[in-house]
């Protein structure tokens, strides 16, 4: 086991789907995966194992926020030796042309974290982005399933509730949607060389003051749980 997930070497898949939601693991395992087994219950930070149609692959809840995405990211990579990790999480649009239910690839993740810093030291903005080939192959796949989808910029911040945040700036930047936990998902992906990507849905719009309803939001996930399914799939087995 590794400090926050009690399961045996081998029990996690080299391929892991990360929503920020424990529920959200068990929906995916319940409703996606074939033969789904859970191997971590520690803090409820649910994960499961199975195969969606043959390929062998984890689901694994990180919380919310960078300091607890990154717990997960370290722990899956260092110790259960995981080499494709995908985030499944919700957004909140600020871009006019996005609309609440569109799915987002984040190419690149913009952050007033101190986790940048933190790693390189002051002088250095390290640009957090998407790993190509799983970017390529979620577009791909998006494009044939007909979705609205959104490829570019996303914030990463460290606060849900932020009246000090300047989104127009953003906007004005080109910036789509703000979530909590893709610079650190890209960071240390890019320090242990593995690959990843995340994929969110919008369940709100924080300018135009838009919401889903639960149903709306369970149905726009499967959108992006079966996309990043559709992408795990793909990764030859390693
Ligand atoms: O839906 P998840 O994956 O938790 O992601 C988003 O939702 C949470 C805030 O409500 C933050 O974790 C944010 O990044
Ligand atoms: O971080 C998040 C996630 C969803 N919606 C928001 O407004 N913020």
């Amino acid at each position: 086991m590794s400090t926050h997930i009690d399961a045996p070497k081998g029990a996690i898949a080299d391929v892991v789907l990360l929503p920020g939601d424990p529920l959200r693991a068990q929906y995916i395992a319940e409703h996606f995966l074939e033969k789904a087994v859970r191997y971590n219950t520690v803090r409820n930070a649910f994960g499961y194992t199975g195969t969606f149609e043959g390929r062998r692959i984890s689901v694994q809840a990180t919380g919310m926020g960078i300091p607890s995405i990154s717990i997960y990211v370290n722990e899956l990579i260092q110790d259960y030796g995981v080499k494709t990790l995908i985030r499944v999480g919700t957004a909140g649009g600020m871009g006019s042309d996005v609309k609440v239910r569109d799915v987002i690839l984040v190419q690149g993740s913009s952050t007033d974290s101190s986790i940048v810093l933190n790693t390189f030291g002051a002088g250095m903005y390290f640009a957090p982005i998407a790993d190509f080939q799983l970017l390529r192959e979620a577009a791909n796949l998006a494009d044939a399933g007909a979705l609205r989808y959104h490829v570019g910029n996303v914030l990463g911040e460290d606060r849900f509730y932020n009246d000090e945040m300047d989104r127009q700036k953003l906007i004005d930047y080109g910036v789509l949607a703000t979530e909590m936990e893709t610079p650190a998902l890209y960071l240390l992906a890019a320090k242990f060389h593995a690959q990843a990507l995340s994929i969110l849905t919008v369940s709100n719009h924080l300018i135009r003051g838009e919401e889903t309803t639960a149903q709306e939001r369970q149905t726009s996930f499967n959108d992006m749980i079966g996309l990043a399914l559709g992408v795990a799939k793909k990764i030859p087995v390693r």
